[in-house]
């Protein structure tokens, strides 16, 4: 299979596509964002992440003869064909940057450009968004309990399939993983690789001791697995015992333990170790943990240093999807003015919000913390304003003002009529700008368990305007 994803869509977007084409109003300008109406995990931030992908998804974007002929086969008109194999990615995109914090009901993308063909990429962007922004988050809730001592990403094995493993690892470093078991993540992307062994070695040997010697005499650093028979009877004592006869010839970094109560076990281990003189032995620690475990073994003291979390990390155990959507906010009008559109549901939650927007992390200078992200008109600056009263959009009364303030934009230019203008930062760049911005948020909205809603509020402008759209389309409906 080549790498071409211009296939990578819904049907239906090749559909409306169509009739876009057909109807004479393809290349209309249209205004699409992305934004996600309910926070995973509900948790009190998202962790932005999947730019990169999108990025290299975009750039190039075009239909070759593999997609047009696939197009043929399933019966698509000759001029229809015609106009796709010359079409070219030219529109314009914003995007929030990868590692920035985001919550629901902000726009965090912004597709402009000709209709048909911001309609092609919906599918993908969002695919790609809503499941690294899921595993960022999922890593930064697993992070927020471990704190400072490193979290291994060991999943693999369990993800769903080898995309999600590649593209999951690197969102769940973005969000907090320190280091991955998955040597391809490693190499793409500059990840720290690390590893114990499994229980498949011990087995192999028959015995601990056997298998640890052998780890020990084929490899400098080593971790041990100590719960394959018997951990405290027979698993620590054995390497205990290759550490002590390998002395200097091997850096004897700790064991792993995989099974049984870890807190009980872990401090026994401990003991073990501390008794025979390897104080600074590390006690890794894996199976089925996530941050709720974490917490819970945390409390009950465990004596544990290394965390290794797969399953539950990688695929979002809890939360399966984020429900990311791309709705349409903008389209030209005949006479080449944008008329804003809405979506009216029966859910208050559910109706979107018109117009071509701007995010604004507002800052309060007093405090040094933001206090909360403001929706305005894309060519509004609250900036320039020496006031600024923000509002929850459902419950107005709740309101407040600032004075001293900074106002950050989320959504940067990507591409510039078709052209990447944005430099993509490395791996590294990207998790301290989330260090960074994570410290810039109040604790309320930090804890793992209710935190605080963070506000997320329109500007007056907005919220009219919106109003004003849902008052007419309900006279339109109902007259
Ligand atoms: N002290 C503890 N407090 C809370 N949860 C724990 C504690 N010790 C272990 N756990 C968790 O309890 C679960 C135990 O799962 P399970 O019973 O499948 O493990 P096991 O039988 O010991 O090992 P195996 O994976 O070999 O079946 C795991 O999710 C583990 O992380
Ligand atoms: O538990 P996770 O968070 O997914 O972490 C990864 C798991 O993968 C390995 O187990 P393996 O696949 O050998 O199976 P088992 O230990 O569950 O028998 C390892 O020993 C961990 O238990
Ligand atoms: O290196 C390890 O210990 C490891 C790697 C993958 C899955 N479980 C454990």
């Amino acid at each position: 299979m080549g790498d071409n994803l211009v296939l990578h869509t819904d049907l239906y977007q090749i559909n409306m596509m169509q009739v876009y084409f057909e109807k004479g109003i393809s290349e209309k300008r249209a205004v699409f964002e992305v934004y996600f109406r309910e926070m995973p995990f509900k948790n009190g931030y998202a962790v932005f992440a999947g730019l990169e992908r999108v990025v290299s998804y975009l750039k190039d974007l075009h239909f070759d003869e593999a997609a047009i002929a696939y197009l043929r086969e399933l019966g698509y008109p000759e001029a229809f064909l015609t106009y796709l194999s010359a079409m070219r990615f030219t529109c314009d995109v914003k995007s929030v940057k990868e590692g920035d914090l985001v919550f629901a009901n902000e726009p965090i993308m912004q597709i402009e450009g000709p209709l048909a063909q911001c309609q092609l990429v919906e599918t993908a962007i969002l695919n790609i968004v809503n499941f690294q922004t899921l595993i960022a988050t999922k890593a930064a809730r697993i992070k927020s309990v471990i704190g400072d001592a490193p979290l291994l990403e060991f999943g693999t094995r369990r993800a769903q399939e080898m995309d999600a493993a590649i593209w999951g690892t690197r969102a769940a470093v973005i969000g907090g993983a320190d280091a991955t078991s998955n040597v391809r993540a490693g190499q793409l992307f500059g990840i720290p690789v690390s590893g114990t062994h499994a229980h498949a070695l011990v087995q192999a040997y028959g015995n601990d001791y056997d298998a640890f010697m052998a780890y020990a005499t084929t490899h400098r650093d080593c971790v041990f697995l100590v719960d394959t028979y018997d951990t405290l009877k027979i698993g620590v004592p054995a390497a205990i015992k290759v550490a002590q006869e390998m002395g200097d010839k091997i850096n004897f970094l700790g064991v792993r333990i995989d099974s049984g109560d870890m807190a009980y076990i872990s401090k026994k281990v401990r003991e073990q170790l501390d008794e025979a003189g390897f104080t600074s032995a590390k006690i890794y620690a894996s199976n089925d943990l996530d941050e709720n475990t974490i917490l819970n073994l945390k409390m009950q003291k465990a004596k544990i240093d290394v965390w290794g979390v797969g399953t539950k990390l990688i695929t979002a155990y809890d939360q399966p999807a984020l429900g990311a959507v791309y709705k349409i906010v903008s389209i030209e009008k005949e006479n080449g003015e944008m008329r804003d559109t809405i979506k009216l549901s029966n859910n208050a939650e559910k109706v979107s919000t018109p117009g071509k927007k701007q995010v604004w992390r507002i800052r309060s200078l007093d405090k040094n913390k933001s206090e909360g992200d403001y929706i305005t008109f894309s060519d509004v600056d609250p900036n320039d304003l020496s006031e600024l009263v923000m509002f929850h959009p459902t419950y107005t009364y709740i309101n407040k003002k600032l004075t001293n303030f900074t106002a950050r934009p989320l959504l940067v230019p990507i591409f510039e009529k078709g052209n990447l203008v944005y430099d993509l930062p490395d791996l590294v760049a990207i998790k301290a700008y989330f260090n960074e911005k994570l410290d810039d948020l109040w604790e309320e909205y930090k804890r793992d368990l209710n935190p605080q809603d963070y506000p997320v509020d329109l500007a007056q402008d907005v919220w009219d305007h919106k109003m004003k759209l849902i008052d007419e389309v309900r006279k339109d409906v109902y007259k």
